[in-house]
């Protein structure tokens, strides 16, 4: 994570500039890849100076959005893999410099285009190496720097979407090439999906998800180190799960009330009920029945009190709960919730998961599954054999701090929702299912 916490002032990431440094390695192309002329993105929802009300107003019903990743121009081959000139030979794109671990991305070029995909998270989920990986691929290029934030940072959210095309290549002549950011607080934002949904109605996201234990404990470390947190592992949890259950306890929510954020007036309950699928919902929660499947709202306006949690009444809170406190440490490994507020907006098809430990275990295999999901040519076995253990991004589970985090009294917490995902999987993504190695077991 580079400038994930949007508070973090540039100079306050050395982390982040100990990776760089430590990993510019590779070589040419990055600056190359910075220059070029503009896209064919048809964007036919123009935006210009982005605001949340803007956004809203273009934002999509799921069913609307077409699902068509960068088409070609009739005339416009994709090159093979033996005549492809971008197939990298012994050059590899050099995106591994001081520009990509900057936190403000710099050097912007004069043009660019709007993101084919982009890596929405998860924060400390391998994100970075899933990015970097991509970007071995002949027919991807990096963005001016992995996390540019640009949808949940309002302060450059404002600068509207001509300044966020800045940060890509530009793809017009080569509608085959594939340009993207990574930034992994998307997925766990209320904004980010009902803004990019209505500003990149043709992109795919990318979410690498992992062991929630696991991705606790590497927040928790690179908190320490970055000193955001002081105290024990320990006193971490306590802190974090405080926060979400003084809110299931005391803060008796309006529980038919969505996030102000979120136009379509779904609660998360609501949405979780909508799209998991029923039986493993159902046998997750102990229950035989849920009730009926509540609604989805006609209109994507704001719609308070929508949709009721009168089924279940605590898991509601939960969730009401959760959703409020999407950036604290516990919520951010609740995968569940944050996937199907973007199921609200996008429908699952643009959406690929992927589970870190999987990536690791059998990286080309998983690499080539992205490959076909992003429509790119397989990677070449050059590309495949060139991956490096720099696309680790920060690494703290070696940092004795992560021993000292007491991961069987963490577990507990999160086998619920464990297996709602699955329930959620099972329902919504026949592909990841495929792969699927529940963390529920
Ligand atoms: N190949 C491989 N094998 C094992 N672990 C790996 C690998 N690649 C990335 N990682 C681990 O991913 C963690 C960093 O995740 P992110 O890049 O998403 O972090 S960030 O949100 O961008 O800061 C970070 O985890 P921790 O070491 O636990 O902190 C990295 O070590």
């Amino acid at each position: 994570m580079v400038g994930e916490e949007t508070t973090m002032p540039t100079q306050e990431a050395p982390t982040a500039r100990r990776k760089g440094a430590a990993l510019a390695a590779a070589t040419l192309l990055a600056a190359t890849f910075m220059l070029g002329a503009g896209m064919t993105f048809n964007n036919s929802a123009r935006i210009n100076a982005l605001d949340l009300e803007e956004a809203d107003s273009v934002a999509r019903p799921i069913n609307e959005s077409p699902l068509v990743v960068t088409p070609l121009e009739p005339d416009q081959e994709a090159p093979t893999q033996e005549s492809d000139p971008l197939r990298t030979q012994d050059v590899l794109p050099n995106f591994y410099n001081d520009t990509f671990f900057t936190y403000e991305c710099s050097r912007l070029p004069k043009q660019g285009s709007l993101p084919n995909f982009l890596v929405i998270g998860v924060h400390k989920g391998g994100s970075t190496a899933l990015y970097g990986y991509l970007m071995q691929h002949g027919h991807v290029r990096p963005a001016t720097c992995k996390e540019i934030h640009f949808f949940t940072n309002e302060e450059t959210y404002k600068r509207g979407i001509g300044y966020y095309k800045k940060h890509f290549h530009d793809t017009k002549a080569t509608p085959w090439v594939l340009t993207g950011e990574g930034s992994p607080d998307y997925v766990r934002s209320p904004v980010a999906p009902v803004r990019i949904s209505a500003a990149l109605p043709r992109a795919k996201f990318v979410v690498s998800m992992r062991n929630p234990v696991e991705r606790f404990v590497s927040q928790y470390v690179g908190f320490l180190e970055r000193n955001l947190y002081l105290d024990s592992c320990a006193s971490y949890w306590t802190m974090s799960r405080d926060e979400i259950e003084t809110c299931e306890r005391d803060y008796k929510p309006d529980l038919h009330q969505s996030l102000p954020s979120e136009p379509d007036g779904m609660t998360a309950w609501s949405a979780l009920r909508a799209f998991a699928d029923p039986a493993l919902l159902a046998q997750a929660l102990g229950e035989a029945d849920l009730g009926p499947v509540p609604p989805r709202p006609k209109s994507t306006k704001l719609t308070r009190h929508h949709q009721t949690c009168a089924t279940n009444e605590p898991q509601c809170v939960r969730r009401y709960c959760l959703g409020h406190f999407h950036d604290n440490a516990i919520a951010r490994s609740i995968y569940v919730d944050q996937l199907v507020r973007w199921l609200r907006f996008v429908p699952p098809s643009r959406i690929m998961l992927i589970q870190a430990e999987v990536m690791y275990k059998d990286t080309p295999a998983t690499l080539q599954r992205i490959a076909s999901f992003l429509e790119l040519r397989p990677f070449s076995a050059f590309e495949l054999s060139h991956f490096s253990e720099a696309f680790r991004g920060s690494s703290h589970h070696t940092d004795p701090a992560a021993a000292s985090c007491d991961r069987e009294t963490f577990a507990p917490y999160f086998v619920l929702e464990n297996n709602l995902l699955d329930a959620l999987v099972a329902a919504q993504f026949p592909a990841a299912r495929l792969h699927w190695v529940s963390w529920a077991a």
